[in-house]
């Protein structure tokens, strides 16, 4: 019976659940059931006959969210998934776009640019315009495009204001022609290009007002100025819009998102007092007083109070590590721990506020010989043999990608050099024709005789596909193209090969909407993918993602590490307050996540960007009440056994604390030491900063309080 579902709710959550007509926005704080709300919103609207599985969309944060939200649903409902429109903001204007690619004005093949095919694309029109890089650094340029797109502004909008930003509007203008030219999209492109089209088509917009009577958004205080526009064109006078959100897990301030979102949906819609969910059914109590008392610090909040009935459970635990591998073995024994009562891997995670920080913890955990998966990092499709077997799949599709062809047309060498592909360039630019025809048209001369030989490989490839299943196709052009023997010569290439034949395994499991357009679906899932296809998916393993990743997921035990100030706080956000309240909500969003055990750690030593850096513990630890909280750091004894073997071996005599507090500084000074100082007198060396060749030295004066001394002034001598 499907009241079973609903027997569980509380009242509030029960509301939300069975409003009638009309739009709502939930506004709760994290782990109070937003997202099973909306879950089970959708399937009591199909179940009690409100709306058919055609009229839903439902708008998720990541493609992992948008397929537990189906497995969910089919486990409420005898339901096929197809007719409902589930997915991220990209999943979806794609899915838009490949139905009305002609009105589009794309090939019903069009490929996607990720960030990296974009970055690329960027960098030859620059070569092609003779643009310096170095005055115009292609990052800047993609971001300056990217940005604008996300705005919902072209190139003709903008109005330069000097030289330089005259030349990097054209240069989008530039690209965009580019684009055009070749049949591909960037991400920002998907919803911009399908904004426009209901934007100006207004039968087109009507057919689709007249389809979604209910649109549900989760993770509404993550929406950009044109997400929400989109919105706004698919949701009609008459549609229910059911938003949920967190205003203190707003985290995409960076990348335009505005919390304003949130007002202007209760203006536009006619939305009334926001419902609000107070209970908390994912975390213990001292978990969820430290959010609390965490996110107290901001201003400017909505407000909300949650409440458990969980119990406190276990305390809170610290660890502060004398430098960054031994807070890493600190991990891989804790991990241990936990799982030797039993716990399972993929039920622990180990967050951290920048990629970078993994490679640290990724070393420790092989040593340990504990499988874990990183998510958000090298994404599978991203790796370099899935994109060489990726570009030849797409050359089949449309052979005028030109970013497809320049990608292989020399892998593996085949003797096809740079001057040659310099003369296509220039055949196709004169010409106006991509560089697939100018290779066509290419006559005489030895080195035509390898491009000849190219053409012929991609045609024979498409002449292939019109008889090969898809996975026979794939498994096929990975050996016809010479990739897998390349792979295979490679000393180094046996993990190559096995992510080849993990790509056919993806392409034997592939469902396509229609089977007629396998290629060019398969090829936008590959694009769009979040890299939850990671060779030994289905392996029991620990998780490592960014604080980013991890929003929307739940795990029993939680490491947060790099509490440090520099870090997390992240150094770029330290100079605004509004910077530093968007990371206080990422390490609310953090903390949250966990269910019953909740780890933070910092080291005091840590190798970042090629630099040693004495960092700070973050400003965060001190905002979370001590009574909530055990130091594991004080606690431990001489032991050392496990982690006093990384790098500069501490004195083993002494107790865990100094131990951990034993790194040497530049000068030979040492945190622990004791000091003299011709004015202050005596004192202990507490904490330190390093930059380069400045060196302070946060001390301890016996009679003076504690100071920041500039080691370049201060005379300071050990006592
Ligand atoms: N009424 C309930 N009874 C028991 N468990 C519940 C109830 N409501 C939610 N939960 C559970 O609480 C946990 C958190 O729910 P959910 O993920 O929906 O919260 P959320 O508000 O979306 O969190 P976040 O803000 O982190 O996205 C889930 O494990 C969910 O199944
Ligand atoms: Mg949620």
């Amino acid at each position: 019976m499907f009241s079973d579902h609903l027997a569980g709710l509380n009242p509030e959550q029960l509301r939300a659940v069975t409003l009638g007509a009309g739009s709502a926005l939930v506004l709760a704080g994290a782990g109070s059931g937003k997202t099973r709300v909306l879950t089970t919103r959708i399937a009591w609207l199909i179940a009690n006959q409100r709306a058919m599985a055609a009229n839903i969309m439902a708008v998720t944060f990541t493609n992992k969210a948008a397929r537990e939200m189906h497995t969910r649903l089919s486990a409420m409902l005898p339901l096929n998934p197809r007719g409902m429109w589930i997915g991220t903001f990209h999943g979806l204007a794609n899915r838009f776009l490949r139905a009305h690619w002609r009105d589009a004005g794309l090939p019903q093949t069009f490929t996607i640019l990720d960030m990296q095919d974009q970055l690329a694309a960027i960098k030859r029109l620059m070569k092609a315009l003779q643009v310096s890089d170095e005055k115009f650094p292609p990052r800047q340029v993609q971001a300056f495009i990217n940005n604008h797109k996300e705005q919902g502004l072209r190139a003709e909008a903008l109005k330069p204001y000097d030289a330089f930003n005259a030349k990097l509007t054209e240069l989008y203008a530039a690209y965009d022609a580019q684009c055009r030219r070749e049949g591909v999209v960037d991400f920002a492109e998907l919803l911009l290009r399908s904004y426009e089209m209901l934007n100006s088509n207004e039968a087109l917009r009507e057919h689709y007002r007249a389809r979604f009577s209910h649109i549900l958004v989760d993770e509404f205080q993550d929406t950009n100025k044109l997400q929400y526009a989109w919105l706004c064109l698919f949701a009609g006078p008459h549609a229910s819009v059911f938003a949920v959100g967190d205003d203190d897990q707003s985290i995409y301030a960076f990348r335009g998102a505005e919390v304003g979102n949130m007002r202007r949906l209760m203006a536009d819609f006619q939305v009334g007092e926001p419902i609000k969910l107070e209970q908390n059914y994912r975390s213990c109590g001292n978990i969820l007083d430290a959010a609390n008392a965490l996110i107290q610090h901001n201003d400017g909040r909505l407000g909300k109070n949650l409440w458990t009935d969980a119990g406190a459970g276990e305390p809170i635990r610290l660890y502060r590590g004398w430098n960054d591998a031994d807070e890493a073995q600190f991990i891989v024994d804790e991990v241990r721990a936990l799982r030797r009562d039993g716990g399972a891997l993929a039920e622990m995670a180990v967050l951290y506020r920048s990629n970078a920080q993994s490679r640290v913890l990724e070393h420790a955990l092989f040593q340990a010989g504990l499988p874990y998966r990183v998510y958000g990092g090298l994404r599978f499709f991203e790796r370099q043999e899935i994109k060489h077997a990726l570009a030849y799949l797409r050359l089949v599709a449309s052979p005028d990608d030109d970013n497809a062809l320049l990608r292989v047309i020399n892998v593996p060498a085949r003797g096809i050099g740079a001057r040659t592909v310099e003369n296509l360039q220039t055949a196709s630019r004169e010409r106006g024709v991509s560089l697939w025809q100018a290779a066509c048209g290419q006559g005489g001369g030895r080195s035509a005789a390898s491009l000849g030989k190219f053409v012929l490989l991609i045609e024979q490839l498409r002449a292939d596909a019109e008889r090969l299943s898809f996975a026979q196709l794939v498994s096929h052009l990975i050996a016809a193209s010479g990739l897998r023997a390349m792979y295979e010569a490679d000393k180094d290439g046996e993990d190559r090969l096995e992510n080849l034949d993990e790509l056919i395994s993806a392409a034997v499991s592939f469902a396509p909407e229609d089977p007629a357009q396998i290629i060019a679906e398969f090829l936008a899932h590959a694009s769009l993918e979040a890299g939850e296809h990671q060779a030994g998916a289905g392996e029991d393993a620990l998780q490592l993602m960014t604080v980013h990743a991890a929003k929307g997921l739940e795990f029993a035990s939680v490491f947060v590490s790099g509490l440090e100030e520099g870090l997390f706080p992240h150094e770029n956000s330290l100079n605004d307050a509004h910077g530093v309240e968007e990371e206080r909500r990422l390490m609310y969003v953090a903390i949250t996540r966990a269910r019953q055990r909740l780890y933070l750690t910092q080291a005091q030593q840590r190798m970042l960007h090629g630099q040693t850096r004495y960092p700070l513990p973050s400003r965060f630890m001190e905002e979370i009440p001590a009574s909530l909280t055990k130091n594991l750091s004080e606690t431990m004894t001489a032991g050392l056994s496990s982690r006093g073997n990384h790098g500069t071996r501490p004195a083993p005599a002494a107790p865990r604390h100094q131990a951990s507090t034993n790194a040497v500084l530049p000068g030979g000074w040492r945190i622990g030491q004791s000091v003299t100082h011709p004015k202050f007198g005596s004192g202990v060396i507490l904490n330190a900063e390093a930059l380069g060749e400045e060196l302070r030295l946060y001390v301890n004066f016996a009679e003076h309080g504690a100071k920041w001394l500039d080691m370049r002034f201060a005379k300071l001598t050990p006592a």
